[in-house]
């Protein structure tokens, strides 16, 4: 009998139409190309030079960037068929590491729901742990853990009764659920827990008697005056044990254990990449579960099915052997109807990742990605003797494991070893996802994108614009960090995989480099009006084709696949777009100029944790899509200098044209600030309009003018 379905996959039917394009669209580049190369030979000028620069960037990350689109595939997986190929007993043992920092950006509760929205897995119980790491070093969060051990004694059998699908407590209970006779004392239950920790974290301080257990007390005891967050011993706590601790119906329970490992002010900790490698030396120790699974601390499960899917991969007996990894894409629960910011990251988490994903793979993204714990840990090779430790998980609390936990979780256990180099979670960037996915392709490891109608997972995202410009600011540093290293995706990428893939990679780390035709075009095509300077062909020249038709085809291009193959809606389109001009003016260049500086030895960044908490009035202003500014953000300042010097070329362009009739010469630099223009709406009613918080402040306001007028004077110098 041939074995049932597990998953299966087909190329993405627009392919032909991809392919297609893309030549079309590389001969027309060339073209422009070639012209700017006769301009550079026979009338070079700044102005020339800058627009081949502009040009040139432009066109090399798109001609990257149709990698993605070469080979798309869309999968299925059929979880109901699982129990047909494997049964129960055989499933194997599934260790959750969930990361948190910082307990002012990352509330406790908030954590605690995403711990057990997964501690409630269906999924046998006896085989599931989970690893909250804290590298926030905070009481409050082992507290907040007590707390969740006691509830989900009482929460994991609800769920399982009564097949509730929010398993997180905060979005069950957010929903209206049915209600059943339990119902009513679970949520008395938990709405207790929530303000409990609540305030304890609020008070900044634990008062013992909060503390009751003796065996807590120890942990407790830890945090001495001199523990800081920087600075600190080891703490593990094991909040729930498989073998000894049972929920209210008498079933066994998940293991549930904390660590905040070793920390000493001198000694890089290599952030989120450091912390998820303590964890698999530390559950390799403990349970040594084959499959990993790797989240943030705001993601939480939105299907308790997900590990079946997972396993529907790892469990065929025809699978790949060299598939490393299963990637669930990150999905948000809290974006608003346009998404004005941008933050569902449709491009890169449900059309680019299809390309890769027809490749070799789509790529971590930092949580929701099953890993199979020998292709990222090579525990062997590191002093952990897994092999030894078998745990029937009585060992679990023994004073054996134990130490050799608070061993491996030191922060001098990774000198001389191969972690973060070979093993692990890679360091060297901030975007440690992108470049341990990188490597283990690289090392010939293939993935799987997994995207199940219903969201696997649901996080939170930024709310307002300098969190959002920020956070992009972060990964496309760490972007160069990865680019600009020993194994550079374009160098030894494409020499060790498929160099399509590979491409991939170059695209996604270079892509900061859009700083420079973006902010080119921003200004110079403007600045040229003001003074009366026409830079492009005249509508009447051939060459005006060429601009039209590059123009529409990448704008055309980029809409079909948003809205049209991708089911977007147009507002969330336009939005997306203007986002991607507005990193280009703050994000990206601030990303080059950061990483510049670091690399030259001036200055250090570190991982700035994205803020989950929003406050009443900016989450109303974004529920209502309204664009806020509000704080005296840098990121802020070119944005508002673009917009300023736009408008102004766009009124002396049209005047020119009213005045003099010029159409013909300028009509595509009025045409270009014109865009802007309507593009920097927002911006302008932030500047004069609004009264509310997410008002520009005043001082960025008032600096970009004369910053606009001195652009002008200088290029009048120039010109
Ligand atoms: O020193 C650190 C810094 C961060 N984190 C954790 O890392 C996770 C991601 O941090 P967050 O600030 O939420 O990052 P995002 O801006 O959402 O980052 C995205 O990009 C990161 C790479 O830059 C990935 O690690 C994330 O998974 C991905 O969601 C959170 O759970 C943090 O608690 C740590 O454990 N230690
Ligand atoms: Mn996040």
């Amino acid at each position: 009998m041939p074995t049932p379905l597990l998953h299966s996959s087909k190329p993405l039917s627009k392919t032909w139409l991809n392919r297609i394009f893309s030549l079309i669209y590389a001969v027309t580049l060339s073209l422009l190309l070639l012209r700017h190369f006769r301009n550079l030979i026979y009338s070079r000028t700044s102005i020339s030079v800058a627009l081949f620069v502009a040009d040139f960037v432009f066109a090399f990350l798109w001609l990257t960037s149709q990698c993605f689109h070469w080979n798309p595939i869309e999968r299925k997986v059929f979880p109901e068929n699982l129990k047909q190929v494997v049964t129960e007993s055989e499933y194997p043992a599934l260790d959750v590491l969930i990361c948190t920092a910082d307990i002012t950006k990352e509330p406790p509760v908030g954590v605690v729901n995403t711990a057990l929205s997964v501690l409630a897995y269906e999924y046998p119980t006896e085989k599931l742990s989970v690893y909250i790491s804290d590298d926030g070093g905070s009481e409050m969060t082992l507290y907040a853990f007590m707390e969740c051990a006691k509830f989900a004694k009482h929460w994991i059998p609800y769920c399982k009764k009564h097949g509730v699908v929010d398993r997180a407590p905060e979005v069950y209970f957010g929903n209206d659920p049915a209600k059943y006779p339990q119902t009513d004392e679970i949520k008395s239950m938990y709405e207790n827990m929530k303000s409990r920790v609540e305030a304890v974290v609020q008070s900044g301080s634990l008062r013992s008697d909060r503390v009751t257990e003796p065996e807590f007390r120890d942990a407790f005891s830890k945090w001495t005056p001199d523990f800081t967050r920087r600075h600190h011993p080891t703490v593990i706590q094991i909040l729930l044990d498989n073998n000894a601790d049972k929920d209210v119906a008498g079933d066994v329970m998940p293991n549930l254990i904390y660590v905040s490992r070793e920390k000493n002010s001198d000694k890089p900790h290599n952030f989120k990449a450091g912390a998820l490698n303590v964890m698999l030396r530390v559950s390799g120790l403990m349970t040594n579960g084959p499959i990993v699974l790797v989240l943030d601390c705001d993601m939480y499960s939105n299907d308790p099915e997900t590990p079946l899917r997972a396993l529907c991969y790892f469990m065929d007996p025809n699978a790949d052997p060299k598939l490393g990894f299963v990637q669930f894409p990150q999905r948000f629960s809290t974006i608003n109807k346009n998404d004005i910011y941008a933050s569902e990251f449709k491009p890169e988490t449900q059309i680019l990742s299809l390309g890769m994903d027809g490749l070799l793979g789509a790529q971590f993204m930092g949580t929701g990605g099953f890993f199979k714990r020998n292709v990222i840990s090579d525990n062997s090779s590191c002093g952990v003797a897994t092999g030894s430790v078998q745990i029937n998980s009585k060992s679990l609390k023994s004073k054996g494991v134990l130490d050799s936990a608070h061993e491996v979780a030191s922060c001098n256990y990774e000198d001389h070893t191969k972690w973060g180099s070979e093993i692990g979670f890679r360091y060297g960037t901030i975007t440690e996802d992108t470049y341990t996915s990188f490597r283990l392709h690289c090392e010939g490891w293939k993935s799987v994108l997994c995207n199940p109608k219903r969201a696997a997972f649901l996080g939170g995202s930024p709310s307002n614009l300098n969190d959002t410009l920020t956070q992009i600011k972060r990964w496309y540093m760490g972007f160069l960090e990865i680019f600009f290293n020993k194994y550079c995706p374009l160098t030894y990428g494409v020499r060790s995989m498929n160099p399509l893939h590979a491409l991939c990679y170059t695209h996604y780390t270079l892509r900061s480099f859009w700083s420079i035709p973006i902010i080119v075009y921003a200004f110079l095509p403007q600045i040229s009006l003001i003074n009366s300077v026409p830079v492009f062909t005249k509508v009447s020249e051939n060459g005006f084709l060429l601009y039209v038709f590059l123009f529409l085809g990448a704008y055309g291009k980029d809409f079909l696949d948003f809205v049209v193959f991708a089911r977007g809606s147009t507002l969330r389109w336009w939005n997306h777009q203007r986002m991607w001009l507005m990193w280009g003016l703050s994000s990206y260049p601030f990303a080059l100029l950061e990483w510049s500086l670091k690399y030259f030895g001036l200055s250090t960044f570190g991982f700035s944790v994205t803020s989950k908490v929003v406050n009443e009035e900016q989450s109303r202003l974004y529920e209502e899509g309204m664009i806020e500014f509000g704080v005296e953000s840098v990121l802020f300042f070119p944005i508002s200098v673009a917009s300023v010097v736009n408008l102004w070329s766009f009124v002396k362009g049209v005047m020119d044209v009213v005045i003099n009739g010029r159409l013909d010469e300028f009509f595509v630099q009025i045409f270009i600030s014109g865009f802007a223009v309507v593009n920097s709406w927002s911006v302008y009613e932030c500047m004069v309009l609004r009264k509310d918080r997410g008002k520009m402040p005043l001082k960025i306001t008032l600096a970009s003018i004369p910053a606009a007028m001195l652009i002008y004077f200088l290029s009048s110098l120039v010109f």
